[in-house]
């Protein structure tokens, strides 16, 4: 009889973005003590979205903790897209500010390609713009996209080859599934399978995936049938799913179902730990980064 096993080893993303934070601190700690500019994020929040609120207090949490300066721009939803235009040409222009983001989702009458585009990529310290896009296929890289570089950071970390391996990832948005695909050709040199809306049979793609990740945004889309047994399952997905059973009345829940495929996995990201920290110690290092072009 066939045993089936259930020792699958947690990505601890919290762990190792803690662990970037301290290098990062250490970095802040080298720059002050030499004289030179200390890193300036500048955060812009449009609306008052509670996950949002949620995102960009641990974005600023995390500055105050590392030694950023940080500046925290609040907009009311009403607000035209040409006024906040005109604010991302403002801070594109204050040589104070090293890098800054646009928060999304943005209300409906702002295109948030325009917004995109609007942002100098040498302050992107998302990796949104095209350019920065472009970046992945450079040898002269400037700033990576963040979400993505994070997850690849995690596999560097837990030492999982992707050389050769079948990646299939699961969402295709500029924010994370696209940039990471590219991702994961070029520096990971894995066959990539990039699943979305119009996917057909989408469990016959990732029961093949010796690496699957998933950037949709729908808990519960990965069930353990869909899993092959020992791969490698990151979840990018972060869902605000309110409930009675929660004590805050909300709770945070990934795309995969935990429960069903942690035991088939080899490794997995839980939601929260897993990826979110990650995305947050790449911001950083993108300002950092910035900081370091502008002002050696
Ligand atoms: N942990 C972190 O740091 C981050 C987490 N996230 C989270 O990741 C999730 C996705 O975010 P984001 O990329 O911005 O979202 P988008 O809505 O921009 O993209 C979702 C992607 O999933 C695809 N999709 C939608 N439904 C399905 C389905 N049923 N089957 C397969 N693919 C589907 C879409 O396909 P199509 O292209 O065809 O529309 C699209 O490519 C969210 O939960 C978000 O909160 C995002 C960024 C960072
Ligand atoms: N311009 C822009 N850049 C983004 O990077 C961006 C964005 N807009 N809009 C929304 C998504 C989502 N996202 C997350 C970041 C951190 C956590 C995170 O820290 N999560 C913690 C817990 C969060 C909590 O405390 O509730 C965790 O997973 O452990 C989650 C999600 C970034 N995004
Ligand atoms: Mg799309």
């Amino acid at each position: 009889m066939v045993e089936t096993k259930s020792n699958y080893t947690l990505i601890d993303g919290k762990k190792v973005s803690a662990d970037i934070k301290a290098e990062i601190t250490q970095r802040v700690a080298e720059r002050k003590a030499q004289n030179k500019k200390i890193p300036h994020l500048a955060i812009i929040l449009v609306g008052d979205d509670g996950a949002s609120q949620t995102y960009v207090d641990n974005k600023v949490k995390s500055c105050k903790s590392v030694g950023f300066h940080y500046t925290m721009m609040r907009f009311a939803d009403t607000i035209s897209e040409e006024k906040l235009m005109k604010h991302i040409d403002h801070v594109n222009n204050d040589d104070d500010v090293d890098g800054f983001i646009v928060q999304l989702p943005l209300p409906p009458h702002i295109s948030v390609e325009k917004i995109t585009e609007k942002i100098r990529s040498d302050k992107d310290v998302d990796g949104f713009t095209n350019q920065n896009f472009g970046s992945i296929i450079s040898k002269n890289p400037l700033l990576m996209p963040a979400t993505p570089f994070g997850v690849m950071e995690l596999l560097r970390r837990y030492n999982v080859q992707t050389e050769g391996k079948h990646a299939v990832v699961i969402g295709a948005s500029r924010i994370a599934g696209a940039p990471l695909s590219m991702m994961l050709t070029e520096q990971g040199h894995a066959t990539v399978t990039i699943c979305h809306k119009y996917t057909k049979d989408l469990a016959s793609y990732t029961r093949a995936a010796d690496i699957l990740l998933t950037a949709v945004g729908r808990p519960g889309l990965v069930t353990g049938d869909m899993v092959k047994e020992g791969a490698v399952v990151i979840d990018i997905g972060t869902t605000r799913v309110e409930g009675p059973e929660y004590p805050k009345g909300w709770a945070i829940k990934g795309d995969v179902d935990f429960d069903a495929v942690a035991p088939k996995a080899s490794l997995i990201t839980p939601v929260p730990g897993g990826v979110g920290p990650m995305t947050i110690a790449s911001l950083l290092l993108n300002t950092l980064k910035a900081t370091e072009f502008r002002y050696p």
